[in-house]
């Protein structure tokens, strides 16, 4: 069977999150970088709402959505699902979630999805975070995640890397040229991570001399 996508047009919406101004962080990083490791510990300290694209994209499968088959075999070949499904689903949980300061990890994962978000909801990001890490910790975080994730086997795994590589890479570019990107080396232990996070999101009256 051929890609199933919603019909509907997704632009009912546009324009209306970009007048809330809501503060968008996306969160970027390989495969296993630990986005979502890090996204948690900032919903705690500083009071975002994380949205994990690929979890998104994981509830969508399980609901039963006619989308669902598609973006099950796309997760399974590491490939990336068309931006009009992704972008849905993340306006929606910006929408319902009460809060106006957002975490999007994992998104955008290549230019159509940059492109998509910012011409359907006209939102920008205030910083985008780098997680920088060699494929080789990734590769060993992955491998030892044990959360039954379709895609954590070393096939998919190679094929999720170069699918950073040449298509996720240039986009933390754009956003380098724009002058948003803090680069985190992500290869330390998690709460050393975590204190340089801490310094992006604290304002500078507030940090020590
Ligand atoms: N700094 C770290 N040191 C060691 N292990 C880590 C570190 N950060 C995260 N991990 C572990 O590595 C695995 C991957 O982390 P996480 O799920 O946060 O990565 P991710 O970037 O969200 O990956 P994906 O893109 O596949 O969703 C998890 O098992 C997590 O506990
Ligand atoms: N913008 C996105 C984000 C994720 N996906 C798909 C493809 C990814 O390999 C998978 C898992 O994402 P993760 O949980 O590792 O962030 O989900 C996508 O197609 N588009
Ligand atoms: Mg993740």
């Amino acid at each position: 069977m051929g890609t199933v996508v919603d019909a509907a047009p997704i632009k009912e919406t546009n324009g209306s999150l970009a007048e809330k101004k809501p503060t968008v962080v996306f969160v970027l990083g390989g495969p296993g970088s630990g986005k979502g490791t890090q996204c948690a510990n900032i919903v705690k300290h500083f009071g975002y709402t994380h949205l994990s694209a690929g979890d998104l994209l994981r509830a969508e499968i399980k609901s039963g959505s006619e989308n669902g088959t598609m973006i099950q075999n796309m997760i399974k070949e590491g490939k990336i699902v068309p931006s009009e499904v992704t972008i849905k689903l993340l306006q929606r949980a910006i929408e319902e979630s009460g809060n106006e300061k957002f975490l999007i990890d994992g998104f955008p994962r290549n230019e159509e999805n940059r492109a998509a978000f910012e011409a359907v909801t006209g939102i920008e990001p205030s910083v985008v975070l780098f997680f920088d890490c060699p494929e080789e910790e990734m590769e060993k975080r992955l491998l030892s995640r044990n959360e039954g994730r379709v895609d954590d086997n070393i096939e998919t795994i190679r094929k999720r890397f170069r699918v950073f590589l040449e298509s996720s890479i240039p986009v933390i570019q754009y956003y380098e040229s724009k002058e948003k990107v803090r680069k985190i080396d992500a290869a330390r232990p998690v709460e050393e991570v975590f204190e340089s996070v801490k310094a992006v999101f604290t304002p500078k009256s507030e940090k020590a001399d």
